[in-house]
């Protein structure tokens, strides 16, 4: 494995920013992970009897015993990877549906779910930075440029953002001096502005994790 030694970590680590080759995710993994949405929405809602409960409890840790064989390291893993597909191939994220999307700016659908609610109908507040992140990431890392992390997200609540309500999510590149990358978005429900964020993204040196 290639590696730099970081400062940070005092040990050496793969130089992640260099592209890598990804394994080819076989056919049906992102309705697999489709899957898991799903799930992790019908387990937030449900009130399940204690037989149920045990019932869900065994299939699930059946499930997780058969995948454990074949878990590899975060360099070489599916989830999260896949650009193509909305939400990356990973069930953290908030799935975004990429409209448009050129080097300055880029235009989505989301939809939070029961998964993300917070209270009253509400996406919980910490979901929306999270879906904000990783759509001025990624946008901040197109074009080909080297690799930048968030130094600070702000984000402001304008009004509540609902669950399970197609919105409407644009991101602006703002400007780029030296290392640092300044971006802009927002987040609406039809013509309501639900939150705005401002983002500074800093262009990694060498030997940064
Ligand atoms: C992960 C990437 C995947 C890429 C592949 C694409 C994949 C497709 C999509 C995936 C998208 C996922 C996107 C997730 C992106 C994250 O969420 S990354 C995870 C969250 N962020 C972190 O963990 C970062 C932790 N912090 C750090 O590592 C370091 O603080 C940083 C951000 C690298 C900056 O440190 P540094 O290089 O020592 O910076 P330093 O030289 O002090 O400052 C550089 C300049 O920035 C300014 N600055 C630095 N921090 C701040 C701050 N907080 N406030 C104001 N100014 C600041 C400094 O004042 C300085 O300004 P000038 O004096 O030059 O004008």
């Amino acid at each position: 494995m290639d590696g730099t030694v970081s400062a940070r970590s005092g040990g050496r680590r793969p130089n992640w920013w260099k592209p890598r080759e990804r394994p080819v995710p076989p056919a049906g993994y992102p309705e697999m992970i489709e899957a898991m949405r799903l799930l992790q929405d019908r387990i937030t809602a449900a009130v399940p009897d204690a037989a149920m409960v045990a019932e869900v409890t065994r299939g699930l840790t059946a499930i997780a015993d058969r995948l454990e064989p074949t878990a590899r390291d975060e360099w070489s893993q599916l989830a999260g990877s896949l650009r193509e597909v909305p939400g990356r191939g990973s069930a953290l994220l908030p799935v975004v549906e990429i409209l448009s999307e050129n080097e300055t700016t880029l235009r989505g659908r989301v939809r939070f779910s029961r998964f993300h609610l917070g209270g009253n109908g509400a996406a919980h507040g910490g979901t929306i930075p999270l879906m904000f992140d990783d759509i001025l990431g990624r946008l901040a890392n197109s074009g080909g440029r080297p690799v930048a992390r968030t130094a600070y997200l702000h984000v402001n609540y304008r009004s509540i953002t609902p669950i399970d309500r197609d919105l409407r999510v644009e991101i602006r590149f703002d400007r780029e001096e030296g290392r640092k990358r300044l971006l802009r978005g927002e987040l609406r429900d039809g013509d309501v502005l639900c939150a705005d964020c401002e983002g500074l993204f800093v262009e990694l040196r060498p030997g940064q994790p």
